[in-house]
């Protein structure tokens, strides 16, 4: 069957469990602290680019205030346009934001470009390869493609542990994430 089709029909069934489980697991964003990998965690000055939660997304804010809190330098994407890779903003709490499509909150226009080492990745549905559903808009597919191709970059998925699935359909545009962080555990995907 269809790539696309299939995708289709597991986004649908983990949007609802999604929504379950942020119901479920209203501190989740900060439990993800407590879970996130000592090996990972960013030295000073590190750019790490975190996501503003929307909807029932797990909220990376928890932790993006703890790394900081420890002199990390924090970005956020923006959306530049359909079949465009997102572009990474200097950001610090308490800056102010404007909405983007879908109100998803984004740096101004004219905020600092930058190129992060470490990517927080909103995840809808993951399995234990790294595979992920997203929007489906491909934009952490082909941004993840891009800053894969520019140099190193570590990917980690934040989710729900609810929304760890056998198998995610997956093609050879998809590009799986090097961790999963949840509410419960770190899992370093196999290579
Ligand atoms: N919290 C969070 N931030 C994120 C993402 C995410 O998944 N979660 N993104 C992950 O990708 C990017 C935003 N993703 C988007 C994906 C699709 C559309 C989209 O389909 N927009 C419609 C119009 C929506 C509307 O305004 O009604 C369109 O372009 O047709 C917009 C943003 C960057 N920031
Ligand atoms: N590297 C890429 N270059 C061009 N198009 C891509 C790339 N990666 C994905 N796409 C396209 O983006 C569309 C959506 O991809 P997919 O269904 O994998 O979304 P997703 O992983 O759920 O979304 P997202 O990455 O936004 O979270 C597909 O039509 C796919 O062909």
């Amino acid at each position: 069957m269809f790539l696309s089709w299939r995708k289709k029909q597991a986004r649908k069934a983990a949007q609802a469990r999604r929504i379950l489980a942020h119901r479920t697991h209203p501190d989740a964003g900060r439990a993800l602290v407590a879970h996130f990998p000592d090996a990972l965690w960013p030295a000073i000055g590190t750019v790490v680019a975190g996501y503003r939660a929307f909807g029932p997304e797990i909220d990376a804010g928890p932790l993006m205030e703890s790394f900081h809190l420890e002199q990390v330098r924090l970005a956020l994407p923006r959306v530049v346009g359909r079949g465009q890779p997102l572009t990474f903003h200097h950001f610090s709490p308490g800056d102010s934001l404007i909405k983007g499509p879908f109100g998803v909150e984004e740096p101004a226009e004219t905020a600092d470009h930058t190129t992060p080492k470490l990517v927080l990745v909103p995840l809808l549905a993951a399995d234990l390869r790294g595979y992920r559903l997203g929007y489906g808009a491909g934009y952490y597919d082909m941004t993840l493609a891009a800053l894969r191709k520019a140099g190193s970059v570590t990917a980690v998925g934040l989710c729900y542990d609810e929304q760890i699935v056998a198998k995610v359909p997956a093609g050879r545009l998809d590009e799986p994430v090097d961790w999963i962080v949840t509410e419960r555990r770190a899992i370093r995907i196999a290579k």
